[in-house]
């Protein structure tokens, strides 16, 4: 597998940054238009000076005045849902600011950089980046804007370390999977193949649509015109999960318990919470556009839609910590920052959690019904404990693969906190993340922020350092003899991490079914009972998982700009299907 390294990467990577540790300030910042055409925009290809100006104070120019008058949409926060949303809606000619409480881009899906290592602050197992089908929605999203990422192809997804010394590499190649899996349950062969047969029917229906708003009547009219068959699969197994799909096939309650560690390495929650659709998409997009690793870290993806959002000539600014949305006669027209500030706009998107949006940012007397709905069915999946480690490279034995999850002696721990282990040493992919002779481990491990919170400052550092060498010491009894010795760096970031630097509610994940769902049924889209108002990212359909907010992004900007006339629209189809969408949520 070659390692598609341009001499640029190493001179980018060394570019220089704002420290993780730094806190937002509460005042605004521009980042205004670079003035150059893109010549690609990732952290691998832009010029150092493109790179640093989105991440350095070169970039933040002013307190920022709203000089430019109304926009068309405010978008409030930089994930990947957030930032999809801006540039897809920058691309069909609107005008989009960007608000986002960090000093950087990229939320969950950002990074930072410690003594010469790039560490990705979130997963790194990249879906949707290939160069095929509909469903490489990283890729799309980055080429509306005129981007193109370096990817170095991952030959496997996961290698998975299960109780009674199961091991299972997920191979890129789908037959090779299905041949290793079937060589540990030989008697399950049959059901093996109809459970991957049935995931493999929805991704092709899936992969068959062209992927824009299921809220926008036209659109979804028109693809069931097209596309009858593969409309009528998907809304078959829109409401199912799939455990329940997986019990039809398999008996042997050891393959069951493997799929339940599929689900929950994308999900949280096991197969018979996770909805079929979501199962189907990670588990054949995995070998039909494979796992692609950005060259340069994952924080590459949202720099450059960044900078690709600016070069449309909309503008994000940083520091912008949003605290109310302002509305007039009940409809959104714009948003207030923590310094007073105010912005207008004809529509605003928000890209907190949806906990966040109704419980902090919108000042209503009551929650509307839609969101009662949404938090009876939905809580907060648990946050994480993450330990990001240098290492010397000796303590890894050669061909370690890239991913690997880890339980080992009892399945009832999956879901438990502190139960299982998720590996990513993404320098087995890109080595220039690490200085020469060194690599990246990023462990991390369910937690939820009740364990952390309340503690005097020293308990806290302690319980850090005592959870995180614990984690660390199973890792070396099962995989990496010696790993405690090869440390030269340690971060450890808990659920008040995650809350305090990536703005999301008590640290979480995402929404996690209360109960076992009806599929994705119950699932928002991104229209709120709010006028004017929508929401994209992890809260709203179809969830957790950066390829997953990507679409919520493409969804909700083809919706928004109907709204706002840049996009066909039919008022009176609108008002009907919006209608019918909200009552089939109160089914679920
Ligand atoms: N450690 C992890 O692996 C981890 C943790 C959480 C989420 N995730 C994943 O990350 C993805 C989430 O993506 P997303 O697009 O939904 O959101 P996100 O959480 O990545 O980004 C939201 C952004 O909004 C900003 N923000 C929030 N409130 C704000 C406010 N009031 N004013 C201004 N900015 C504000 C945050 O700073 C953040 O940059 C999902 O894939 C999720 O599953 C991963
Ligand atoms: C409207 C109605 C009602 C009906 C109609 C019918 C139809 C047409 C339908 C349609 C549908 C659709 C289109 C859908 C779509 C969907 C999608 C796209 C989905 C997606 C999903 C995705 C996902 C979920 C993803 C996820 C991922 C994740 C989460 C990841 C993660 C990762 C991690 C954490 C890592 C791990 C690590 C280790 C192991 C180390």
């Amino acid at each position: 597998m070659p390692l598609l390294l341009s001499p640029l990467v190493a001179r980018t990577l060394h570019a220089p940054l704002l420290p993780a540790s730094a806190s937002a300030a509460p005042h605004t910042s521009r980042l205004r238009a670079l003035g150059s055409k893109p010549r690609g925009c990732s952290l691998a290809v832009v010029s150092e000076k493109q790179a640093a100006a989105v991440v350095t104070e070169k970039s933040l120019v002013g307190e920022g005045s709203d000089e430019g008058g109304r926009y068309d949409a405010i978008v409030v926060g930089s994930g990947i849902g957030g930032m999809v949303a801006a540039t897809q809606l920058a691309a069909k000619g609107a005008r989009v600011l960007v608000l986002e409480k960090y000093i950087i881009p990229g939320g969950s899906s950002g990074y930072y950089r410690r003594d010469g290592f790039t560490f990705d602050v979130g997963s790194s197992v990249m879906f949707g980046f290939s160069d095929k089908g509909n469903l490489n929605l990283i890729t799309r999203a980055l080429a509306a804007v005129g981007c193109k990422m370096e990817v170095i192809a991952d030959p496997s997804t996961v290698h998975f370390h299960l109780p009674g010394d199961l091991s299972v590499l997920v191979h890129r190649e789908y037959d090779d999977f299905v041949k290793e899996l079937v060589s540990k349950f030989p008697h399950e062969k049959q059901g093996i193949l109809k459970f991957y047969g049935i995931c493999w029917k929805i991704f092709n229906s899936l992969n068959s649509l062209e992927l824009k708003s299921l809220e926008e009547p036209l659109y979804l009219f028109g693809q069931f015109f097209k596309k009858p068959l593969e409309c009528l699969t998907l809304a078959y197994y829109l409401p199912q999960n799939a455990g329940d799909i997986a019990r039809k096939f398999i008996k042997d309650q050891q393959l069951l318990s493997f799929i339940d560690a599929e689900c929950f390495i994308v999900s949280t929650v096991n197969a018979l919470k996770t909805p079929m659709i979501n199962a189907s998409m990670v588990l054949c997009d995995r070998h039909y556009g494979g796992i692609n690793y950005p060259v340069g870290g994952v924080g590459g993806i949202a720099v450059a839609l960044a900078n690709g959002l600016v070069e449309k000539g909309s503008e994000i600014r940083y520091k912008a910590n949003v605290t109310n949305v302002i509305l007039e006669k009940g409809k959104a027209v714009g948003v207030k920052l923590s310094n007073g500030k105010e912005f207008f706009a004809k529509t605003v998107i928000s890209n907190a959690t949806r906990w966040d949006t109704f419980g902090k940012l919108v000042k209503v007397e009551e929650l509307p019904e839609e969101e009662k709905n949404f938090q009876k069915n939905y809580v907060k999946a648990p946050s994480f404990l993450s330990i990001h480690l240098g290492v010397k490279a000796s303590v890894l034995p050669a061909g370690t693969d890239c991913h690997h999850f880890v339980l080992e002696d009892d399945w009832s721990n999956l879901e438990k906190p502190y139960g299982s282990i998720f590996l990513s040493i993404p320098t087995v992919l890109d080595p220039s993340l690490a200085p020469e002779g060194h690599h990246i481990l990023h462990i991390f491990t369910t937690a939820g922020i009740e364990d952390w919170e309340g503690l005097p400052r020293k308990d806290y550092e302690q319980k850090k350092e005592l959870v995180a060498n614990e984690i660390i010491q199973r890792l070396e009894k099962k995989l990496f003899p010696g790993l405690q010795d090869s440390i030269v760096l340690k971060e450890v970031g808990s659920p008040k991490t995650h809350r305090r630097f990536l703005a999301r509610n008590d640290g979480t994940y995402g929404p996690m079914p209360r109960d076992k769902p009806k599929g994705l049924l119950a699932m928002p889209f991104n229209t709120t009972s709010i006028d004017g108002l929508y929401c994209v990212g992890d809260s709203c359909f179809p969830g957790q998982g950066v390829i997953a907010v990507a679409f919520s992004g493409v969804m909700c900007a083809h919706r928004v700009a109907a709204d706002i006339d840049l996009e066909q629209r039919s008022p009176i189809l609108d008002t009907g299907l919006l209608g019918v969408l909200r009552w089939f949520r109160t089914l679920a």
